[in-house]
Formats: C-alpha cells, structure tokens, sequence
C-alpha cells in the first residue's frame, strides 16, 4: 500500500480559513477524555498499591514482565558499562553534545541563577537567595524512539544548578535497553535510574512506592499520557511545563531548497502519529514544491509510516497573504519549535513573540537545537508556549527572599507597617512593627 502524506491545505483569503485552521490546531491531552480516565485510574492506583500498581503497568504498556522492581532498577555499574561499550563515534558525539548543552547551561545560571542583594542607606538589606532542589525525577520518553539527547536536557542543567539527586525512569518495551540513553545517564551523572514509564513513572516519582523515592520536582517531555499525568500530580510535587507532542512550524519565504523544508516537517512528524508540522508561507507555488518533495521523500524514511499519519492528520500548509501575516498566525500557534527559513530572518525575528525556541536562517535545521547546539530541546507545546519557557536552570532552583532590617530601618518601616497593620484591622502586626520604634519605651533592641 502506498503511504501519502497530505497535509491539510489551507490559504488565509479563504472565507473559512478561521473556522479550519481552529480544528486543525485543536488537540491537548485534556480534550481526550479516554486517555484523562485512564491516566487519573494509574495515578490512583500507584499510589495506593505503589511497586505492585508500577510492575502490573510495566508489563500491561511497555510488555516487561518481572518479578520486582529490583529488575526495574539500572545499577551505576550498567550505565558505564554501557557508556564503554558503545562506538567512540558515539561516545564522542554523546560528549561534544553533553559539552556544548553544558556550557549553554552555565551561561544561563550566570545570567539569571544566582542569588543577589543589596542594602538601603540605613543599612537594611533585601535580596534573593536561590537553592537547588534536593531531589528532582527527569522524564526520557522511550515509547515510539529513545532518546539520550533528552536524558542531557533534563540532567545537565539539573546538575549546573546544584540538584542533590536525579532520579531518571526511561520506558523499555519489551526490555528492550538503548545502549546511548544508558550510556547518556552515565555521562550526565544521573543518581538512580529505573526502566518505567508513562503516567506509573510519573506516579510513582511524585508519590514515591517502595523502591522509588518521590522527587520534588518532575520534568521532561513525554507523550499525552505523560502530559497529562504530569499535569494532574502538579501540587504534590512541581513540574517544568507542559512538553507533549513534538511540534515545528516553519516560516518560509521561498528561499531555502524545498527539500530542506519538508525534511524539517518530517523530523517532528517522526516521533508521534500526533506531532504537528505546519508551514506557512506566501508563496503558493513554494508551498507546491514543499508538497512534491514530501511525495518524493517520505517513501525512503524508515518511519515514514508515522510521519504520514502527523502529516495527514495534524499538518498543514498554510498560504499566507504576506510574510507580517505568516509572523502573525505563527505567534497565534506559539509552536514549541519556530523556524525562520528565510533569507532575512532578523527582520522577522521582532515580529515573533510566541514561540518555545526560534531558529533563524536556511541552515538552522531544527534537529540541531534537538542534539546539540546547546539549548534545551525541553519546551512547551500545544500553544503553552504563551506561558511556559524552554526547561533551564532556573527550573531546578527556587528562590527565597531575604530581608533583614538594620535598627534605624525598622523605625521607618516600623511606622508604615504599622499603619497599614491597623488599617486592615490586624493588631498584633501592628504591634510587632511598634515595638521595635524607639519611641516605645523599654524596648529598645539591648546593645
Ligand atoms: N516537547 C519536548 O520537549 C519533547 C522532547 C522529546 C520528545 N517529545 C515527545 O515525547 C513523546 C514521546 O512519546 P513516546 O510514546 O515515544 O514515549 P513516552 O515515554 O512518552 O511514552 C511511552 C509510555 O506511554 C505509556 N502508554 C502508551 N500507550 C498507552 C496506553 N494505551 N495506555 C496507557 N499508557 C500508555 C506507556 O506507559 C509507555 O511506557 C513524543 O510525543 C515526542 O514528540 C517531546
Ligand atoms: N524534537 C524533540 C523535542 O520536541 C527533541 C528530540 C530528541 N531527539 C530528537 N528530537
Ligand atoms: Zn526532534
């Protein structure tokens, strides 16, 4: 049977171009009740029956019978044995990216991750302390496609900020172990590592269960029900964002090779039959090229199966009137993955405020940012990137204030405390800000 992949066609002068842009846009975990029940049916059920719940799910979803979670559990031992097993074309690759993601990472934490502070005249002083998480759960999806590159976005930038222990669980199905994702939790320096996945890893890190230790925190891309699993445990521990689906739209002004294009919309369509590739560009008879060569293409891809059925399904080809209107429509999507293919991106770029990350120039493939140009392929999809930014250091940290008021502060703050205390009728701030005035006798702080 021939495989097509036919993206929907769509032109913005079309009368009902709103109406079926909407539906093709249309999609979130939360909108597919089926997977809703059954996602809130594992959570409960982890966290009532714990490793037993965790052991039934492995061997129910990714078809891995054992006999304890003891089998489950990827020892130090394994991960470099993997690491030095693997071919040194591999292994220096997996290093040049982990090197590259790290010091993307340390910039970062310089930038922003630090704590500051500074004093008043009188001597008060006021800042901001940040510390690292105790114990995070770093998700690797290991459905459909392994992926090692994801275990150094999550790891990496745990470790920059300082996290006490990592905690990884990566799907297996059928026990099947990618030697590279092993190889990658050595190189990152991951703490423990267990094969499950789903929504009963998600579970099973937020509550903890005998064998795994609940975390603080859970980040990491994942499938609807990852997403929506991740969502729903939000409260009892923190989570990143909303990363499902992989999504790229491209922004083309008609001068990159067409085959350039439809082989960037392939690369996210490859990972999930509900990924979303969608091209917008004012050319009409670019867009037709971008069409051929995906006909021409999609046969030698090896997973050309799943990319046309994200193609045909969620993908689209948009005509646009101009390219203002292309920058418009992209940042009424917020794609997780933006990319500019134009011969003038910086004259886009200003127009584009919604978007998980942005690749400028006909040479920026998408892929790159996914391995190793140093930024974090952990971003927002399904529109959350209006919100949400791509997973940094900063998600690893949090942040305490710090105050502390110098005698003669508290006489000025004491008094405007004080005011405020009495008018929304609350005494005892009142007179805690009070007491601490010279002007109340005996109370003064003893020198
Ligand atoms: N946004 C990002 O940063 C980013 C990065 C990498 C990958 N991704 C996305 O992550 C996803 C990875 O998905 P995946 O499937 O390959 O791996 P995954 O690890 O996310 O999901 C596999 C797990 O899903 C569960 N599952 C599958 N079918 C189920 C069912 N019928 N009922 C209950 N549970 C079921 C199983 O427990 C299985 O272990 C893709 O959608 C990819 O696009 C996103
Ligand atoms: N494109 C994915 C994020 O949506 C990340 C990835 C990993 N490997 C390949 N791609
Ligand atoms: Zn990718």
């Amino acid at each position: 049977m021939k495989l097509v992949a036919s993206p929907a066609r769509l032109s913005t002068a079309a009368a009902t171009f709103d109406a079926e842009f909407k539906a093709r846009l249309h999609w979130s975990a939360d909108t597919d009740a089926a997977i809703e029940q059954r996602v809130a049916d594992i959570l409960a059920d982890v966290q009532q029956r714990g490793d037993a719940a965790v052991l039934e799910y492995t061997a129910r979803f990714d078809g891995l019978n054992v006999a304890g979670m003891g089998e489950l559990e990827l020892t130090q031992a394994e991960l470099k044995a993997a690491f030095e097993a693997i071919p040194a074309a591999q292994r220096d690759a997996l290093e040049a990216a982990a090197r590259r993601v790290r010091t993307y990472h340390e910039a970062q934490k310089k930038a922003s991750g630090e704590s500051w502070s500074y004093r008043d005249e009188d001597g008060t002083l006021l800042g901001q302390k940040v510390t690292p998480l105790d114990r995070v759960g770093i998700y690797v999806p290991g459905g459909k496609a392994a992926y090692p590159s994801s275990v150094l976005m999550n790891a990496i930038p745990a470790h920059v900020a300082g996290v006490g222990e990592i905690i990884m669980v990566v799907p297996t199905p059928r026990g099947e172990k990618n030697a590279l994702v092993l190889a990658a939790a050595y190189v990152a320096g991951v703490t423990r590592a267990f094969t499950i996945g789903g929504a009963q890893a998600v579970a099973a890190l937020a509550y903890g269960t005998q064998t795994v230790p609940k975390v603080d925190k859970i980040t990491g891309p994942g499938n609807a029900y990852v997403a929506s699993a991740k969502k729903r445990v939000f409260g009892t521990v923190g989570i990143d964002m909303i990363a499902g689906p992989s999504e790229i739209l491209v922004l083309a002004d008609g001068t990159t090779p067409a085959d350039w294009v439809a082989m960037d919309l392939f690369s996210q369509a490859e990972h999930d039959e509900l990924a979303q590739s969608i091209l917008l560009c004012p050319d009409a008879a670019y867009i037709d090229a971008v069409q051929e060569a995906i006909n021409r293409l999609l046969p030698a891809m090896p997973r050309a199966e799943i990319i046309a059925k994200s193609l045909t399904g969620r993908g689209a080809l948009i005509h646009t009137r101009s390219m203002e209107e292309a920058c418009e429509i992209s940042n009424r999507i917020a794609p997780e993955h933006l990319e500019v293919s134009s011969r003038d991106p910086h004259k886009w770029e200003p127009l584009l405020k919604h978007a998980g990350a942005i690749f400028l120039g006909a040479f920026t493939s998408e892929s790159l940012g996914d391995y190793c140009a140093g930024p974090n392929h952990v971003l927002p999809t399904s529109g959350t990137a209006r919100f949400s930014s791509p997973l940094g250091v900063y998600d690893f940290q949090k942040r305490s204030s710090l105050i502390e008021v110098s005698e003669a502060g508290a006489q000025v703050l004491g008094k405007i405390a004080a005011e405020l205390a009495y008018g929304e009728g609350l005494q005892a701030h009142a007179r805690a800000a009070e007491l601490r005035l010279h002007t109340v006798p005996d109370m003064k702080v003893k020198k």
